[in-house]
């Protein structure tokens, strides 16, 4: 986890880096962590005769791909720049870059330009940066299509191109970036992309304008050392009320989740009692809701239907003082029966919702999810709850922070992983933990996880909890 900040941050403390250090300097810094990182893209090739593609706006961002272009050049690469708009562009920087030996193509009409996109090793982006708003324009648009159609090593300068700054919204077309270069520090937009993401130090000083501060230092603490432990139920039990006799597997992936990362007391309340303790005889498993005894947090919805039954249970879990983790079908139900949620906001009681962007379009179905960041910090204010919005970068609010997390893999999507994050979650929640730290640090825990499974040739989310810690 990584802290981020906005455009007004970094523009607040670019503008005193600016009056230290000067606008050339800054650039300069900027574009040799891009020249970097081509490189290192380029590798595996030979770099004198290699090809670079700068795409260059007008502005300075374009100035840091001609730069960047400029040392690249220096250092035998062949390197072209395509001007986007040949009015306006960084005087300074395309003198250096011609002077270095660049070459400059202009225009679309140009019948080599399928040529020089299909023949390019690395494409740097430096079309708009935080200066500008997407969508982008046609000209601008079009140029990324071409550089996204290759198998170029792709570079962004400071943001991929049509990926706003703040948010990550990409309303139309957006530069497919390897890489991502980004100055000063982290813009909160970035968070929630794709690829690398490598942060450049440039001479400016953001420490007073983080807003999504994301240090998980905290989890060891969190997990705590059994061997220190009172008894059994000194950190905190955790109940989970899951499964049905159609998804039984539910259950037993969220219990299972919870006795593996924290083994103190984990309780199932449920018709899959049984089942849950032929896997888990640690678990201490009961049918009912009302005969489950005290716990310190609740874990209800994976798998448990939609029907009355599940209603009725999902309503005396609702009920409770302690921390309510709500998933799965009982989010379904909580889109269905707004009231519910109503309740524990009146009461200041602690919620955590962990939809996937379904479930969450069922409950805010108002809110724009193209937008996920805004999103997440919306709905988190409106439900009063910590909002946990799963997806390829999972993004963790309570409306006032939030967190964005990075570690993962493409399979964490698969069925069943997310009943194993509920029952971390849940397991962390009963620690007493704040909700937000809990969430985040599940999700942290859960994506490195799959990370180790991955690495090890794995997959399933009945082999997670083998690697949560
Ligand atoms: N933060 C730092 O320390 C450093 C930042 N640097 C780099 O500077 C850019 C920000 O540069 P700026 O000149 O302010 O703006 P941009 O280059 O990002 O964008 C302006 C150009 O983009 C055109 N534009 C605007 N909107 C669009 C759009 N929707 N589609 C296409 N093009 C657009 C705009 O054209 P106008 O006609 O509106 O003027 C400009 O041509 C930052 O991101 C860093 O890369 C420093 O160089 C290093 C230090
Ligand atoms: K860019």
């Amino acid at each position: 986890m990584i802290s981020a900040y906005t455009v007004a941050g970094v523009l607040r403390a670019e503008s005193v880096a600016l009056q230290r250090h000067g606008p050339t300097v800054l650039m300069y810094r900027a574009a040799f962590a891009v020249a970097q990182a081509a490189l290192a893209g380029l590798s595996g090739h030979l770099i004198p005769g290699s090809r670079a593609l700068l795409l260059v706006g007008g502005g300075n961002n374009g100035g840091d791909a001609l730069v960047a272009g400029t040392i690249l050049r220096r250092r035998g690469v062949a390197v072209t720049a395509f001007l986007a708009n040949p009015k306006q562009v960084h005087e300074a920087a395309l003198a250096q870059f011609l002077k270095a030996g660049g070459r400059v193509v202009v225009g679309m009409e140009n019948t080599s330009v399928a040529t020089l996109f299909g023949r390019a090793d690395v494409i740097i982006d430096g079309l708009v940066g935080i200066g500008a708003t997407p969508p982008l324009r046609p000209a601008a648009a079009a140029l990324v299509e071409l550089a996204n159609a290759t198998s170029a090593y792709k570079v962004a300068v400071d943001i991929p191109s049509g990926v706003h700054p703040d948010t990550g919204a990409a309303p139309g077309v957006s530069f497919a970036a390897d890489v991502t270069v980004t100055f000063g520090g982290v813009k909160t937009g970035l968070l929630a992309q794709p690829g690398e993401l490598v942060l450049a130090a440039v001479g400016m000083d953001v420490s007073a304008e983080a807003v999504d501060a994301c240090s998980l230092t905290e989890i060891p603490g969190l997990l705590g050392d059994p061997g220190t432990r009172a008894d059994k139920y000194s950190d905190g039990v955790v109940c989970v009320v899951a499964g049905s006799t159609t998804y039984p597997g539910a259950a037993i992936l969220c219990v299972g989740a919870a006795v593996r990362l924290r083994p103190g007391m984990v309780r199932y309340a449920g018709p899959q009692a049984a089942e849950v303790v032929r896997h888990w005889p640690e678990a201490v498993a009961t049918g009912t809701v009302s005969g489950a005894g005290r716990s310190q947090a609740w874990v209800v919805g994976p798998g448990m239907g939609t029907d009355q039954d599940a209603l009725d249970r999902l309503t005396v879990v609702i009920d409770k003082p302690e921390p309510v983790l709500v998933d799965a079908d009982g989010l379904t139900l909580v889109s269905r029966h707004p009231h519910l949620l109503v309740s524990r906001q009146l009461r200041g009681r602690t919620t955590v919702l962990t939809p996937h962007e379904g479930e969450f379009a069922r409950l805010f179905p108002d809110l724009d999810l193209s937008d996920r960041l805004t999103a997440t910090r919306t709905a988190a204010l409106r439900s009063h709850a910590v909002v946990v919005l799963k997806g390829s970068a999972t993004i963790i609010s309570d409306g006032a922070h939030t967190f964005v997390n990075r570690t993962g893999c493409g399979w964490l999507a698969s069925a069943g992983t997310g009943d194993v994050l509920s029952g971390v979650i849940g397991s962390l929640l009963a620690t007493g933990a704040p909700p937000l730290t809990a969430a985040a640090a599940g999700v942290f825990l859960h994506g490195l996880a799959g990370e180790r499974l991955h690495a090890a040739g794995l997959a399933g989310a009945s082999q997670l909890w083998d690697h949560l810690r």
